[in-house]
């Protein structure tokens, strides 16, 4: 007898879906980055009657999307690496006219490593491009790093997603995450059905981590029954932006010994460092390969991200990225191997750009000076555009904003009134989210509610990054004084 659901009804409906899938959220491409996308639409085809005549998306870090230019170097090796035929000995006098001879020798170099990069390649990736990325790591941290325990992956994410769901043995799994964190984490924990830990940043004092907080989570966690057995990092922040000190580090890998907790540290924004001298990047690794206490040494799990979607590449479209695992149980890095045969290999062109990223032209190469040239002045304009943006929001009424010690992201508290919080629930939004979609509708910026990261009770933010074209950033900070000076007088108590 076959079974058949009514006509009307189809096979898979929004009540038999995964439930765990209903449970995600996703806030930096949510519902205000959506109706960011109709208006974009509406304003390409014509559409609609906007105040504006463009949508800036400052809701994601997508530097490219807003113009940044890749880093020439880069470009060049990907686009030979793509188009082999360009390297035979018949082509290369002409080719040696439009390339300089590092790019075409560090293509050269790849393809004798890869082959083709229409080819799947080994499941943690290139052993040549992992070679590459153990030789960086040990160059930053003064540490050996063993390229067998590294795996290159689709952006940071998938490497996330991987660790989170290998922590996850049921629902009364914790893992420890900051609020406010990034949602790749919540949503993650809520795809596995894990249970999310928060500890809680302080916004007082520059979004600092205060390893008291930490023990009180675990604990309370624990109290609860809870199975605690990770903490996440996010340094430099995302969406707070702090940099963590070299003791804040320490101690917290102190604190992952004594509460036995893997550690994962995403650091995909160890270059984006605003104020290296207070507050230079430290990675765990090496503070970890740095404890004085053997012990530690080597006991902590330590589970390190990194991406090519950050710092001054932003080639997030490429989806490269690689995780690199210290003191992880030799049959877990099988079952961690295993899960990345599955997915077969990272695409190769982000696996190119990781080996690039990872070892870029030197002092001597052909392309050392433009190279460095331009990844300083893509630098220097964040620098400009972190800080004026911090200003503007500084000055604005109810506004306060704590610097941005790295990352690309200001998250500003805003206060707001009781006749905004009225007319939010009315919308059935949160202040927040109320304050954001009246931003769009006013301005074409689009920002993220901080009700999208976490925040603390009846505090409201939202999160912008500094990513607008440095000659389009005078207009768009005071296309936002205005609104913001419009919204609060339409809505003052
Ligand atoms: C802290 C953090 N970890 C991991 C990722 C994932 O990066 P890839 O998968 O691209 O390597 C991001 C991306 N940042 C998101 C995307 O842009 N804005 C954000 O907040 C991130 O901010």
């Amino acid at each position: 007898m076959t079974v058949t659901n009514a006509p009307t009804e189809k096979v898979l409906n929004i009540n038999n879906v995964n439930p765990l899938i209903k449970n995600v959220e996703y806030a930096v491409r949510g519902k205000l980055a959506i109706r960011a996308e109709e208006i974009r639409t509406d304003l390409e085809t014509g559409k609609g009657h906007y105040g504006f005549s463009k949508v800036v998306s400052c809701n994601i870090g997508n530097p490219q999307q807003l113009n940044q230019a890749p880093i020439t170097f880069f470009r060049q090796v990907a686009s030979l690496c793509d188009n082999p035929d360009l390297l035979k000995k018949e082509n290369l006098p002409l080719v040696s006219q439009l390339y300089p001879s590092d790019s075409i020798a560090r293509a050269q170099t790849l393809l004798h490593s890869i082959g083709s990069v229409g080819a799947y390649s080994h499941s943690q990736g290139v052993p040549h491009i992992r070679n590459t990325v153990a030789q960086f790591i040990q160059e930053r941290d003064g540490h050996a790093a063993d390229a067998s325990h590294i795996f290159l992956t689709q952006g940071a994410s998938s490497g996330v997603q991987t660790l989170l769901s290998m922590l996850t043995q049921n629902s009364k799994s914790g893992i420890m995450i900051p609020i406010p964190q990034y949602p790749l984490y919540s949503a993650s924990l809520a795809l596995y059905g894990a249970t999310p830990v928060n500890y809680y940043l302080d916004e007082a004092t520059g979004w600092s981590l205060d390893i008291n907080q930490l023990t009180e989570s675990v604990t309370s966690a624990r109290k609860q029954g809870t199975d605690v057995r990770a903490l996440v990092i996010i340094n430099p922040g995302n969406p707070t932006g702090q940099c963590l000190t070299a003791d804040n580090v320490r101690d917290i890998i102190t604190f992952c010994h004594e509460q036995r907790l893997v550690l994962l540290a995403d650091e995909v924004y160890q270059t984006n460092i605003y104020e290296p001298e207070a507050r230079p990047f430290v990675s765990f690794k090496k503070a970890l390969m740095d404890h004085p206490d053997a012990e530690v040494r080597e006991g902590v799990e330590l589970v390190s991200f990194h991406s090519i979607s950050k710092g001054m590449i932003g080639e997030c479209g490429r989806r490269g990225g690689y995780f690199e695992c210290v003191n992880l149980d030799s049959l877990v890095l099988e079952q961690i191997y295993k899960m990345a045969s599955v997915s077969l290999c990272p695409n190769l062109h982000g696996q190119i750009l990781v080996d690039l990223m990872c070892n870029p032209p030197r002092l001597g190469d052909s392309s050392y000076e433009s190279y460095s040239g331009e990844i300083k002045t893509i630098y220097e304009s964040l620098v400009r555009r972190s800080k004026k943006l911090e200003g503007v929001f500084n000055n604005m009424e109810g506004v306060s904003c704590q610097s941005a010690q790295g990352s690309m992201y200001l998250f500003p508290q805003v206060t707001l009134s009781d006749k905004v919080t009225a007319a939010a629930e009315k919308e059935s939004m949160a202040p927040d989210a109320f304050y954001s979609h009246a931003m769009l509708e006013a301005t074409g910026v689009c920002v993220v509610p901080g009700s999208g990261f976490g925040q603390k009770a009846n505090t409201w933010h939202f999160r912008s990054t500094f990513l607008p074209e440095e000659h389009l950033f005078d207009q768009f900070c005071s296309d936002l004084e205005k609104f913001h000076s419009s919204f609060l007088e339409k809505y003052r108590d």
